[in-house]
């Protein structure tokens, strides 16, 4: 598999770098404003690939990593080919139109916060996308708010958009671009409550006739606080993965429903267990979907300039929570935060099974210069191998020699970078990463991370 990793940037960050002296990189550009590049291995194909373009005003980075075996040269060489193809934004607004995925797992009021958003006074025109397993129509109240706000109402309903509609979506979204282009502002797209968040997110990144027109706003999650214990601590036969941890893994904002059926004690135990595994999204409890609507449209979770605000968060949190910064041997002052634990919870011994405690955050908080050329190979090292136990991360990075701070979100091989702002005079220059996802070693990413560091 080959995966495009899309990086603005005014410096040489992960820019030009090949890991095996044997793979030829070559570029190409098929016209002024959009860049095409083709990265084409020779001989063996390298386990990373990474290409820079030079414009006039600013330089743009595009780099690609693919894994593959030595016999699947071929078909790397049209993996990559394919899907490093983008249109530059270089310096110009940013005018996509936002795209808001709502999941939760079955009954936690995804369809709730939909009527609430569609009937809300928030001024914008939302064009709706429902994911249903099979439904023959759209739910009644939805017709409803149909009336009431949205501006379209489409149903997916012959499978579901993480597997089978994946290539509906990307139609559907085109088609709504298409024809109704200036007559809605925003998509609210529902999944169904079984669905895997990863590959509709990654649909946004991988699908040109997406990523010219639409970009993704952010990932929310309602969670039943009712049930949500229930279905967090199943252990799922090998292979499958457990829906309502990854819906919660992959979210920027958490709304922690049905509060009003339990009691304080048990919401407080699933808002830590919510935490354990994603400690960066913000998290709020309500009944009946009922949030302002500024919670869940305009999020920018997947936006670079909104990159500090997430981190700075978690960083708030954990400082709250647990502040332990230690000196290491470089004399830097680095520390990390595992929320991982181990779970041997009150429901242990009353029940079958136990929940699995793979799924967690793990942040890194460090002052210090990153060795640019270090960071380059050990972030392309870390995606390479481990992209898909790496669900989220974020990131604020001082880059050595950078005046400005490098700002940075992924999800799994899908990697966005770019300078942001200037590093401030009385400011310290801290390097703040967030991780979310599966076995996570907190030692090796901190080790990894502490030697890039000049
Ligand atoms: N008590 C209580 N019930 C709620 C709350 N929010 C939603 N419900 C009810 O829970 C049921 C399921 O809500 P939906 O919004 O349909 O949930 P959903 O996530 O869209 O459900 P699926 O599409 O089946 O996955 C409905 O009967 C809602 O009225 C709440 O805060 N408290």
């Amino acid at each position: 598999m080959a995966t495009l990793l899309r990086l603005d940037t005014a410096t040489a960050f992960l820019a030009f770098n090949v890991l095996r002296a044997d793979t030829v990189l070559s570029h190409r550009f098929s016209s002024a404003s959009r860049r095409r590049i083709t990265v084409s291995a020779r001989t063996k194909p390298s386990p990373f690939y990474s290409a820079a373009v030079n414009s006039d005003t600013r330089r743009s980075f595009y780099s690609a990593s693919a894994s593959a075996s030595d016999s699947s040269l071929a078909v790397l060489e049209t993996e990559v080919d394919s899907f490093i193809d983008v249109v530059s934004t270089d310096n110009l607004p940013d005018n996509r139109i936002p795209a808001t995925i709502i999941t939760g797992f079955l009954g936690s009021g995804k369809t709730t916060l939909l009527n609430h958003i569609l009937t809300g006074d928030h001024g914008k025109r939302i064009a709706v996308i429902e994911n249903e397993f099979g439904e023959a129509d759209i739910d009644g109240s939805l017709v409803a708010a149909k009336t009431a706000g949205a501006e379209d109402i489409i149903l997916l309903n012959n499978g579901c958009l993480c597997c089978t509609v994946r290539g509906d979506l990307v139609r559907m979204i085109s088609e709504l671009v298409k024809t109704k282009k200036g007559r809605f502002d925003h998509i609210v797209i529902e999944t169904t409550g079984l669905a895997n968040p990863a590959p509709i997110i990654q649909t946004f990144y991988a699908e040109d006739e997406i990523f010219d027109d639409v970009k993704l706003d952010g990932v929310v999650t309602l969670v039943d606080a009712k049930h949500a214990r229930l279905h967090l601590d199943e252990v799922k036969p090998e292979g499958y993965v457990n829906e309502a941890v990854e819906q919660i893994a992959y979210a920027d904002r958490i709304i922690v429903n049905k509060t009003d059926l339990v009691g304080e004690s048990e919401l407080g135990s699933v808002m830590q267990r919510i935490k354990t595994i994603n400690s960066m999204a913000h998290m709020k409890r309500t009944e009946y979907g009922k949030v302002d609507l500024d919670y869940v449209l305009g999020i920018g979770g997947f936006d670079l300039e909104r990159i500090e605000s997430s981190v700075n968060e978690e960083e708030k949190k954990d400082h709250d929570d647990h502040h332990h910064d230690h000196e290491h041997d470089h004399g830097h002052d680095c520390h990390d935060h595992h929320n991982e634990h181990d779970h041997k919870h009150e429901h242990q011994h009353s029940h079958d099974h136990t929940h699995d405690p793979g799924v967690a955050s793990v942040s890194i908080v460090c002052e210090g210069d990153l060795d640019l050329e270090k960071a380059n190979m050990w972030l392309g090292a870390l995606l390479y191998q481990r992209s898909e136990d790496i669900y989220r991360m974020k990131g604020i990075l001082s880059v050595q020699d950078m005046d400005e701070r490098f700002v940075f979100q992924g999800v799994h091989e899908i990697f966005e970078g770019s300078p942001d702002r200037l590093w401030r005079k009385d400011e310290t220059r801290t390097n703040k990463i967030v991780f979310i996802g599966k076995n996570l070693n907190r030692e090796e990413l901190e080790m990894g991370f502490r030697a890039c560091l000049i």
